[in-house]
C-alpha cells in the first residue's frame, strides 16, 4: 500500500478555494474536467397517478420509459414541484464485518433487509415515479425491498441499458403494465466512492497500522483520497455532475425521484443541495435504510428531514401535492393495498 499519505490536519489540508460550495465547485469541475459530466378500478388509479405526477422520460430506447397515454395525458398536468428521498443502502455483510467496501460489490445482511423494509414502511405513502440507483447489488437490493412496502403496489423494474440487445430483450408491451411500473436506472456515477487500496481492509486495524488521525482524513477529509481511491471531492464530481444532468430534469418536469445510493455519493449530493461547505461536510454522517426527504420547488430543494413512519402528518402538509396524494391513496386504500 503506498504509505506517502498526507499527514497535514483535516483542517490545514482543506485550501480556501476548497472552501467555495460544491455548486460552485461543479461549475469547475464542468468546465476543466476530462471526466464526462455529464374501470373505477382504472378511474382511481389514474386520479392518484394525476396528482402524484406526470411526465414522461429518459431515454426513448426503454419502453418503459417511453411516454405512455396516459403520461403524455399527465404531462399536461405538470406541476413544478416533486418529492426526492434520498436513502443510503441498508447495512451490508462488509458493514456488519466492519470493511472498507467502496465499490466493492456485497450484499446486504438479514439487518440490512430488515432495514430496508423499514424504509419503505416511512416511505410508503409518498409518491415515487422514478428510481436511480447506484450499480452495486445492496444499493439496488435496498430499492426493490423499500418499494415493495408502498402502498401504492407498483412494480419497480430495473432498465438494462447496457446494450442494445439487453434493451431490446427486456421491453415491456403492455401500455397497462407500463403504468403499473416504476422505472428503476442503475449508474455507476451513484457508486460508492472508491477506496482503493482500502477496500476489505479492516477499518479498526488499518487505524491502528496506519494513525487514527490518518484514517480519519481519509475516511472524511473533503479532498485527501485514500491510497490509489477517490477523495470525496473526486466522488461528488461524478455522482453530482450525475444529478445535475440526469435525475434534476426528472424533478424539473414533476417526476418524484428515489435515488438509493452510498454513504459517500450521498454525502456529495446533500452535500450539494445544502450547500454544504467543504468543513461542513466533514461531520455529515448517514445511517444505513434511513429514509431523507426533500421537496423540490421552483428550481430549489428544501429539506423536509427523515418521515419517521408512513402516518407522519407532518410529511404530508409539506406540499398541496403530498397530501392531496396521501388523501387519495386513503381514500382508495382497499383497491391500493389488495
Ligand atoms: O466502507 C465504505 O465503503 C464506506 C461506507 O461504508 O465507509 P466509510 O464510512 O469509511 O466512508
Amino acid at each position: 500500500m503506498a504509505t506517502a499519505m498526507s499527514h497535514q490536519s483535516i483542517a490545514s489540508t482543506i485550501s480556501q478555494s476548497s472552501r467555495e460550495p460544491l455548486n460552485v465547485q461543479t461549475k469547475r469541475f464542468k468546465n476543466n474536467s476530462s471526466l464526462s459530466y455529464h374501470t373505477s378500478r382504472k378511474r382511481n388509479f389514474s386520479k392518484i397517478e394525476a396528482v402524484a405526477s406526470q411526465t414522461s422520460s429518459v431515454s426513448s430506447h426503454n419502453t418503459l420509459l417511453s411516454p405512455s397515454k396516459n403520461n403524455i395525458e399527465h404531462s399536461k398536468k405538470k406541476t413544478n414541484e416533486a418529492a426526492l428521498i434520498l436513502i443510503r443502502h441498508g447495512e451490508s455483510l462488509w458493514n456488519e464485518k466492519n470493511l472498507f467496501t467502496g465499490c466493492v460489490d456485497v450484499p446486504l445482511t438479514e439487518k440490512g433487509v430488515e432495514e430496508a423494509i423499514e424504509a419503505g414502511k416511512r416511505i410508503s405513502n409518498i409518491p415515487v415515479d422514478i428510481i436511480f440507483t447506484s450499480s452495486l447489488i445492496r444499493a439496488q437490493m435496498t430499492a426493490m425491498l423499500a418499494m415493495i412496502q408502498h402502498r401504492r403496489k407498483k412494480v419497480p423494474i430495473i432498465l438494462h441499458n447496457e446494450s442494445e440487445k439487453a434493451q431490446t430483450w427486456s421491453q415491456v408491451f403492455s401500455e397497462e403494465t407500463k403504468n403499473q411500473s416504476i422505472p428503476v436506472i442503475p449508474a455507476w456515477q451513484l457508486n460508492e466512492r472508491m477506496y482503493g487500496e482500502l477496500q476489505g481492509l479492516n477499518k479498526q486495524e488499518t487505524a491502528e497500522r496506519y494513525g487514527k488521525q490518518q484514517v480519519h482524513e481519509w475516511r472524511r477529509s473533503y479532498d485527501i483520497p485514500p491510497p490509489k481511491g477517490e477523495s470525496l471531492e473526486m466522488c461528488a464530481e461524478r455522482a453530482v455532475a450525475y444529478f445535475e444532468d440526469n435525475i434534476e430534469p426528472k424533478l424539473a418536469a414533476g417526476k418524484n425521484v428515489m435515488i438509493a445510493a452510498h454513504g459517500n455519493s450521498l454525502r456529495s449530493i446533500i452535500m450539494y443541495l445544502d450547500k454544504l461547505t467543504c468543513q461542513e461536510v466533514i461531520s455529515l454522517e448517514l445511517s444505513t435504510g434511513i429514509p431523507l426527504l426533500y421537496i423540490f420547488k421552483d428550481g430549489k430543494f428544501m429539506k423536509r428531514g427523515s418521515p419517521v413512519g408512513p402516518t407522519e402528518p407532518g410529511v404530508y402538509a409539506y406540499t398541496k401535492g403530498l397530501a392531496q396524494y396521501r388523501h387519495n391513496l386513503d381514500e382508495n386504500s382497499e383497491v391500493v393495498c389488495s
